[in-house]
C-alpha cells in the first residue's frame, strides 16, 4: 500500500510512520515524498517541498507497475500538491483515506493557509475515510468542539465536503479517547482509555496508516478503523522518551510483546 506524504526526519511521524505501520501490520509499504522536514522531539526546524512533478512522477512510477491496494495521504503542504495528489488519488481505484494534516503537535505550520480551500473542494471529496483531529475539523469547517458532544456536528460539516466517511478524532479532549466513524447514516464510537504518556509524536499519521492497511487487507471501513484504534492504542501506551522533547509511538509494540 502507499502513502503520500512529507519526511519526518525524527522518525516518529510522516512517512516514516506510515512504513512502520505498515509494515506491523503485514503489509508492504511504498511511499510519495510530498516534503522533507528537518523535525526531532522539539518541533519542526524546517520543510521543503518537492516539486509537484517529482510527486506525481513517484505515484505513477508506483501505480502504473506495482500497483495499489490503498493509499493513505498525509502532509501535502502546498495548494499545488494537494491539487495534484487529489487528481491522482480520484484516479486510482483504491480506497484512499486522507489525514488532512495542518499543523504538527508542536504548532508547526505543515500546510500553507492558501491549500485550505484545495483540501476543502478536492481532496475530501476523493476520499474514502477522512481523518481530521478536531483543530483540523475548525480550520477546514468552521465547527469548534470542546466535548464529546460536538462531534456528531463536526462529523457532518466534514461529511459536507463529500469524503464517504468521517472518522474525527477526540485525541485533544479530556477523559476517554474518544472517535466518532459516520458516514452519515451508520454511528460507530471507538473508545479507549487515555494514556497519561506525553510521548505522542505520530498518533495522527499511524491511525490513517494502519486504517489504510486494514484497507488493503479487505476489511469494510467500520472493521479497519476499528482493528487501527487497537493497533494505535497499544503504540501510544508504548510510547517511549527520545530526545529531549515528545517521544515517539511505538509502532513495534506488538513484536516486543511476542
Ligand atoms: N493520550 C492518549 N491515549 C489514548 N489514545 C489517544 C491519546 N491521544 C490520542 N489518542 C488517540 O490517538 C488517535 C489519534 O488522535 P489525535 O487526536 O492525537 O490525532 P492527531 O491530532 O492527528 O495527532 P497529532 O496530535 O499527533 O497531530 C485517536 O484514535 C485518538 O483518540
Ligand atoms: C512530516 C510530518 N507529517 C505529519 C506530521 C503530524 O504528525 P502526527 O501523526 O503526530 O499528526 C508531522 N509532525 N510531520
Amino acid at each position: 500500500m502507499l502513502t503520500v506524504a512529507g519526511s519526518d526526519s525524527g522518525g516518529g511521524a510522516g512517512i516514516q510512520a506510515d512504513l512502520k505501520t505498515m509494515l506491523a501490520l503485514g503489509t508492504h509499504g511504498m511511499c510519495v515524498v510530498t516534503a522533507v522536514t528537518a523535525q526531532n522531539s522539539l518541533g519542526v526546524q524546517g520543510a521543503w517541498e518537492l516539486p509537484v512533478d517529482a510527486v506525481r512522477a513517484q505515484y505513477r512510477s508506483v501505480v502504473d507497475d506495482i500497483g495499489v491496494q490503498a493509499v493513505k495521504t498525509g502532509m501535502l503542504g502546498s495548494a499545488e500538491i494537494v491539487e495534484a495528489v487529489a487528481e491522482l488519488i480520484a484516479g486510482t481505484d483504491a480506497p484512499a483515506v486522507v489525514d488532512p494534516v495542518g499543523v504538527s503537535k508542536h504548532g508547526d505550520a505543515l500546510l500553507a493557509a492558501s491549500a485550505l480551500d484545495s483540501v476543502r473542494t478536492k481532496l475530501l471529496p476523493a476520499a474514502t475515510v477522512a481523518t481530521p483531529n478536531l483543530d483540523e475539523v475548525a480550520q477546514l469547517t468552521g465547527v469548534r468542539v470542546e466535548s464529546e458532544d460536538g462531534m456528531r456536528r463536526a462529523a457532518a460539516a466534514v461529511l459536507a465536503y463529500g469524503p464517504a466517511w468521517a472518522l474525527i478524532k477526540g485525541g485533544h479532549l479530556s477523559g476517554d479517547a474518544v472517535d466518532l466513524l459516520t458516514d452519515g447514516s451508520e454511528e460507530h464510537w471507538l473508545r479507549s482509555p487515555r494514556h497519561d504518556n506525553r510521548h505522542t509524536h505520530g498518533t495522527g499519521c499511524t491511525l490513517a496508516s494502519a486504517v489504510a492497511a486494514q484497507l488493503a487487507k479487505g476489511r469494510s471501513v467500520p472493521e479497519a478503523v476499528a482493528a487501527a484504534k487497537e493497533y494505535v492504542t497499544g503504540a501510544i501506551a508504548a510510547g517511549f522518551a527520545l530526545g529531549g522533547g515528545i517521544g515517539p509511538v511505538d509502532h513495534g509494540w506488538r513484536f516486543r510483546e511476542a
